[in-house]
This record gives structure tokens, sequence and C-alpha cells, in this order.
């Protein structure tokens, strides 16, 4: 028996974000194609002599990518629609950094996170979330002319890169199955997947390549295999293999599965013609028994059993004796993480402020890379050939288990003190808007923004000296009160009806909230590619969660005070700050989500003690936290919703709880929606024309709701009249009096040149909206 250490992908953007910089750089055109791919070969040499000097055995190639494997592999099977050929070869930068990002240089960034970029004469490729993670890829196109040709090398170029340096690597591919299910049809008839047989060659021609410059194995991702399927797509993964195989003879393949079970697919996917099949071991733990018991001998297993999503230490022991009995019963076994570890920070040694106790329970990539070394080695020379290792590693999941930092008894009795009533207001939503109208006063079709005023180089800069202590306490608040005051004067100026205060002082909607928080840590490097160069940090849930001290009010009061119109005070939801987070792993999400809960309560409650009557507490990310499963998803939204009414139930009928969601489809959740109750909910809509209102309108949702009139994932200043449209087109699914106008989505990533005339606009339309629907 011998045990080997693998791995699916490791991050790219760099371990001081190289390649964030090195993108920028050349996009603002301060550099030019030969700086930004000679960065990317630094790193991608670094990545793989790191990986190896870890202890790896199979280091993985070409999973490397400028902006995203998923266009990656479009690039390679040649699905660029026709609107991008222009701009190059098939294979060149213009074209895909087109493809991600449009085509007009020097327009501004992207919005939140599902726009299309920008709007400008090449609109970038739609981007959406990769399965449950935060991640987004670049959502393939295909077409019923669809014709595919092996247009980009760059998988056979990193393996021979990664060989001429010394490295044999395993080549990473997204599979074909998996590809064309994330695929969206162009002419809205073609079934992608029918496009099966025509796709097949272009992987046939890689593979033959990949051989014959000498690579034996050969890793597939198709995550697709942990989903729902349909009978044509579980028929398409034993019609892809049996051809690859065939064609192929030699050359073995690993399919890669990730992000939860296989279950009813687990014989679908043994019965694949493959050498090798990945299970991810975190998610589903459970199926370990079934996959040992049902791989055929000659299988390669690899094992996930270090967890790709998250960043704790595993419990190396707990490890050790699930898997000695398999290792011992087959011939070769491989174990990784569960998942490619793009989904983690890179290296802990970087972190030198966390709480030493509390980093001590922690493992970034590199780290974790470690830990498979330790576990092959026991497996293979036996636990006494890494006593130490093991004895310090139990000692940390101990330490962590029985730490007083993780538990506050205070929160365990306010958990168990939970009531019914404290997940619903006392008053149903008829008689609250009742009040609330007479309170508020405002016009019919109110405008209000959704949050966050652009983030400047100005204001970034200004936070990154406050953080390097270059600015005073003072002086950074002096600053922020002038953004603010600015931003609260220009929005009476331009008459807009609720005001928000502009979020200057976040520097993430969900970091800014877990730096305040009891029970996070918060990294310096922890980075993780969310798009493209985009990146987050998320911050580490590690105890029992509490809010020690008002997080926003001082903000809020502030703001108000500067004018007499309505001031929203602005929170990120409980279900969105923990689906952003690294969460702990030793009690059920739905626990810690609870507790968030609790403490976002607690400043919805004193923000309407200091005097606010209108309080927004987002849920940008409650529809990404479903399961992948649809037999998962109702125990999901009942926790999910009970989160948000635990935060949003602590106020009088007349304070106002709006809520906000930034994507469009509903009809699969319009009944949790509801549930939720907020008085008001604003959503993504500009650029479905309103047709995502029909699942409002159908459902007959009773609340008051703000379609988004202004697309903000692109600079184009949308004009008064398209407002107007949208606006009616509204009112023909929905009371006018139900109605509200505002953006899409915050504006943090625009700049204040696209941001005042477009709010302008919307403005005009809604007075010009008022005279004639109401
Ligand atoms: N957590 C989260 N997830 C989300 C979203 C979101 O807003 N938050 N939106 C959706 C899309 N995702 C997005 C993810 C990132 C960004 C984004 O703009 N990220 C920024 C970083 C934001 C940030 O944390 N900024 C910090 C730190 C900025 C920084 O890089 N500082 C430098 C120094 C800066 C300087 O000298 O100018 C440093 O620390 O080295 C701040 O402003 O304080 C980036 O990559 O550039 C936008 C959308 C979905 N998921
Ligand atoms: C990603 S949703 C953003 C909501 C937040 N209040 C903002 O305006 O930025
Ligand atoms: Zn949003």
């Amino acid at each position: 028996m011998s045990v080997i250490t693998t791995n699916l992908g490791f991050p790219r953007i760099g371990p001081r974000r190289e390649l964030k910089t090195a993108l920028e750089a050349y996009w603002a055109g301060k550099s030019d194609a030969p700086a930004l791919l000679d960065t990317a070969r630094v790193l991608r040499a670094a990545t793989w002599d790191r990986q190896k000097a870890l202890g790896l055995d199979i280091v993985p190639s070409g999973d490397f990518s400028l902006y995203d494997q998923v266009l990656d592999t479009s690039i390679m099977v040649g699905a660029i629609p026709a609107i991008y050929r222009p701009l190059g070869a098939a294979g060149s930068l213009d074209v895909y950094f087109a493809m991600a990002r449009g085509h007009q240089p020097g327009a501004s960034e992207e919005g939140c996170g599902h726009g299309h970029g920008r709007s400008t004469d090449v609109p970038a490729q739609e981007m959406t979330k990769w399965f449950d993670t935060n991640y987004h890829y670049m959502v393939p196109e295909v077409g019923a002319t669809q014709h595919f040709i092996l247009s980009s090398t760059k998988v056979i170029d990193e393996y021979r890169e990664a060989k001429a340096l010394g490295h044999e690597s395993r080549p990473v591919l997204l599979g074909p199955v998996s590809w064309l299910l994330l695929a969206k049809s162009t002419d809205g008839r073609t079934r992608p997947l029918s496009l099966l047989p025509a796709l097949l060659p272009v992987y046939i021609e890689v593979l033959r390549r990949l051989q014959a410059a000498g690579a034996e194995w050969v890793q597939i991702d198709e995550p697709a295999l942990v989903l729902d399927l349909d009978a044509e797509a579980k028929a398409a993964f034993g019609t892809a293999y049996a051809s690859l195989a065939q064609e192929i003879p030699g050359l073995r393949i690993l399919i890669a599965t990730y992000f939860g079970a296989l279950g009813d697919n687990l014989d679908i996917a043994m019965g694949l013609p493959v050498a090798g099949l990945h299970v991810d071991l975190v998610r589903a733990p459970e199926q370990l028994d079934d996959v040992a018991a049902k791989a055929p001998a000659d299988m390669l297993l690899s094992l996930g059993v270090v967890d790709g999503r998250n960043i704790w230490k595993s419990d190396l022991t707990a490890i050790l004796d699930r898997i000695e009995p398999i290792a011992r019963s087959r011939r070769v076994l491989a174990i990784a993480p569960s998942c490619s570890l793009l989904h983690t920070p890179i290296d802990l040694a970087l972190e030198t402020r966390l709480d030493p106790q509390v980093k001590n329970w922690m493992a970034f990539a590199v780290q974790k890379i470690e830990e498979l070394s330790v576990l092959a080695k026991a497996l293979n020379q036996g636990r006494s050939s890494v006593a130490a290792a093991l004895a310090d590693n139990a000692r940390a999941v101990a330490g962590r288990r029985a730490s007083p930092l993780v538990h506050d008894p205070r929160v365990r009795s306010r958990m168990e003190a939970l009531t019914a009533n404290w997940t619903r207001r006392v008053t149903p939503f008829a008689e609250r808007i009742v009040q609330q109208r007479a309170l508020l006063g405002l016009p019919p079709l109110p405008t209000t923004t959704i949050g966050s005023f652009p983030q400047t180089a100005e204001v970034r800069k200004a936070r990154a000296a406050h953080g390097k202590g270059e600015l005073d306490d003072a002086s950074y608040t002096r600053f922020l009160r002038e953004e603010t005051e600015r931003a609260v004067r220009w929005q009476e100026e331009i008459g807009i009806d609720v005001l928000v205060h502009g979020e200057f002082e976040r520097n993430d909607m969900v970091q800014y909230f877990g730096e305040q928080l009891a029970g996070f840590a918060f990294t310096r490097a922890g980075w993780v590619q969310s798009y493209g160069s985009r990146c987050v940090r998320p911050p580490i849930i590690y105890g029992d969660v509490s809010r020690p001290r008002p997080m926003t009010v001082e903000w809020w009061a502030y703001a108000q005070s500067l004018t007499d119109r309505p001031m929203k005070g602005m929170l990120t939801g409980p279900v969105t700050i923990l689906q952003w987070s690294f969460v702990r792993d030793d009690q059920p999400r739905s626990d810690t989500c609870r507790q968030i809960a609790l403490a976002i309560r607690d400043e919805v409650v004193d923000l309407e003690r200091a005097g606010a009557r209108i309080i927004q507490i987002d849920e940008a990310a409650l529809r990404e936290g479903l399961p992948l499963r649809r037999a998962d998803w109702q125990a999901y939204l009942d926790w999910a919703v009970e989160a948000f009414r635990i935060s949003a139930s602590g106020v009088q009928p007349q304070t106002q709880i709006h809520t906000h969601m930034c994507y469009s489809e509903f009809n699969d959740i319009i009944v949790a929606i509801g549930a939720m109750d907020a008085d008001v909910i604003s959503i993504e809509t500009a650029r479905s024309k309103m047709e995502l209102l029909d699942a409002f309108a159908d459902y007959r949702y009773p609340n008051e709701i703000g379609p988004g009139v202004y697309d903000i994932h692109s600079p184009r200043v949308p004009a008064r009249e398209e407002m107007v449209d949208l606006l009616i087109k509204a009112g023909e699914r929905l009371s006018t009096g139900q109605l509200w106008v505002n953006p899409d989505c915050g504006l943090k990533t625009r700049k204040w040149e696209d941001v005042k005339p477009a709010l302008v606009h919307m403005v005009e339309a809604a007075k010009s909206a008022r005279a004639f629907l109401i």
C-alpha cells in the first residue's frame, strides 16, 4: 500500500496579491502584456516550487488563470461569441479580457458581482457564482451554430512550463459535461448539453497533446456530479468519458468532484471508464464507506480530507482513524484537499496580528499542504514517524474545542431563551405600513439608494494611511465626516427622499462588521479571489458571536444630524455575514447564523433608540446560500429566514425595515422572500426590464418593493425616459402604491461622474412617473 499527496488547485492571486497588481496595471495601460505574463509565470513557478517544498507528491498545473478558469475553458474550446472576434486572435489577451470585462479601455469596474461588466460597445460575458462559493465565473455562451475548435493551448503550455522547471505535474481541466451544464444558450433554444458530441473532439485533442507532452495523469473537474441531474445530464457523463477513454488509451484520467456528495450520481461516477476519482469527504464525509465499497480495485481513489473551503486545522488523528483501514485495503490511495484551495487564503505565516491562540487553530493553503504531508507519512510509515506533529495537532484541536474564547455562556443562555416572539413583529404588515406612512410622510414612488457611494481612491488611501498609523484617528474621522456630509448635502440637493450616509467608513460590507463583533477574527493578508482581480478578506468566525458595543449608531447619528429627511440605518444581515465569512465547523451554520442575528438585532434596536425611522438590513447572499441539492433547500430557507426575522423584529411597528438583495432570480424562493416580511425590499431588475417582477406579481407580494431602475454594473448613465419606462413596466405588474425607486445595488464600485447624472435622472424619472402613474 502507498499513499500519495495531491492538490486540486492552488490560489493564483499571489501571497501579496501580485496578480491583482499586475492585472490592474495592465488594464490601466501602466504596463504591457510581457510584464503581465512575466508576473504570471513567476507566480506559477513559485507556486509549484512551494508546493513541492511542502512535500506535495503531485502538483497541479493549468490551475493558474489570469481571470477565471471557466473563461479559460471557453477560450480553449473556441466558445468565443462573434462580438469578441473582431478584437483579435482567439487566444489573445484582448479577446480574453474583453470577454471578462467588456471592451472599452478606461471605463470603471463592474459592481457587486453579477454584472455583464461594462455595457459599452462590447459588454463582458455574464458573471455568476461558482456553485455555493463567493467566487464568480464567466458564464460560457453557446449557440446552435456553435463550432468548437482548439483555440488556446494554455493547459499544455503550462504543463510543459512546469516540466521544464523540474515538476512532473498533473494538468487540470474543467470537464466537458460540467462546462456545458454551466453554459447558457445564446439563442434560448439550443440546449448546451446537446452540443457534447461537437465539443468532445476538442477535449480529445487537448488530452492527446498533453499525453504527447508526457502527461500520465490528467485531472478533469466534474463538480456537476454533486448536483441534482436530469436523465440527459446523467447519460452525458457516460458518453463523454467512454469517448475520451477510447480515443486516448493509456492516459489516466482522474475525475474530480467536490462541494458535496455524489449521492444518486455515485454509480454513474463509479461506472466511468476512468483511472481515478476524487471525492469531497469534508462536505460529505458519510459517502466514504459507499465510495470505498463500490470503487473498482484498480481505480485510484483521491480522498478530499482537508477542508478546501475553510481555514481550520484538520483533526489529523480523526482523519487517520477513518482512512487507515481504507489505505490498508487499497494498493494506492491519494489524499488531497476537499476541493481546489482557490477558496482559502494563501499563507497563515503572513498574519502577524492574529491572537496567537486563535491563529494556532488555523491552516491556510500552505499549511493545508503541510497537513497532507503529515497524514501521508503517518499512513505510509506509521503514526510514530510523525508523532510530534500529530501531538501538536491534537493539542491545537483539543485546545480550540475547550477554549473559553470559543464559548460565551451569555450568548448560550440568550440562544436558549430565544422564543418565537423574537422571530416576528408584533403587528402585521398591513397595520405597520399605515403607521410608517403617517410617520415618514413620503411621496408616492419614494426615491432612495442602496447604501454605498463611490469608494474613491482617496477614500481607500485615507483608510490605508489610517491603518498604517500615518493618519491619526481624529484626522481620519474628520475626513470621513466630510465625505459623508458632502454625500448627504448632495442627496438633499437633487431631491432624494430617503437618504444614506454612503458607507465611506467601510472597507467591505461584511469585513466591517466582522471587525466589530466578538467571536470574529480578521486577517491582514487573508485575501481570497472573488472575481478577476477583485478579492475579499472574509472574516473568521471562531467563537460565539455577540456585539460588544454599537457598530454603526455614531455614523448614522452624525449623518442624520445633517438633515431633516429620513436617514437609513445600514446593516449587513446575518445570512450574508455568515455566507461571506469563514465559519466555525464545530456547530451547525444555523446556530452561528442565529447568534449573528441576535447581534444585528441589538444594533437594529439601538439604531431605533437613537432615532432611526428606517433601517436596512442587506441580505445580498441569501440566495447563494441555497444548498446545491434541492432536497436541502427548505431546511436552509427556514433557518435563514428565521435569522433575518430575528434581526428585524426587535423594533416598533412604525419603524420601517428594508432589505436588499442584488440578484434577480426569485421564482424559486419567492415564498421565503415573502416570509422575511421586510417592509420594503430592493432588488436587481434594470437589466431584465422588470420581467423578474413577475415572480412577485404572481405571488401577490404584499409588502413594498424597490425594483432597481438603474443598472449599476456598468458606467453607462441611463436616461430619464428609460427609467420612466421601467417604472411603467413595474406599475403593470405591481400596484404603484407598493413601489419605490432606487438603483439595482450599491454604488461603491462606480465613479461619482457616472453616479451623479444617473441619480439626477432617477429622481426626475420618479417625479414624472408620479405625475401620471398615481
Ligand atoms: N465580502 C463581499 N463579498 C461579495 C461582495 C462584497 O461587496 N463583499 N460583493 C459581490 C462581488 N464581490 C466583490 C468582491 C470584492 C470587491 C472589491 O472591490 N474588493 C476590493 C477590496 C475591498 C477591501 O477590502 N478594501 C479594503 C482594503 C483595500 C486595500 O487593498 N488596501 C491596500 C492598500 C490600499 C492603498 O494603498 O490604496 C492593502 O491593504 O494592501 C479597504 O478599502 O480598506 C479589491 O479587490 O480591491 C468588489 C466586489 C459578491 N461578494
Ligand atoms: C452587495 S449589496 C450592497 C449593499 C450595500 N448596502 C451597498 O450599498 O454597497
Ligand atoms: Zn447589492
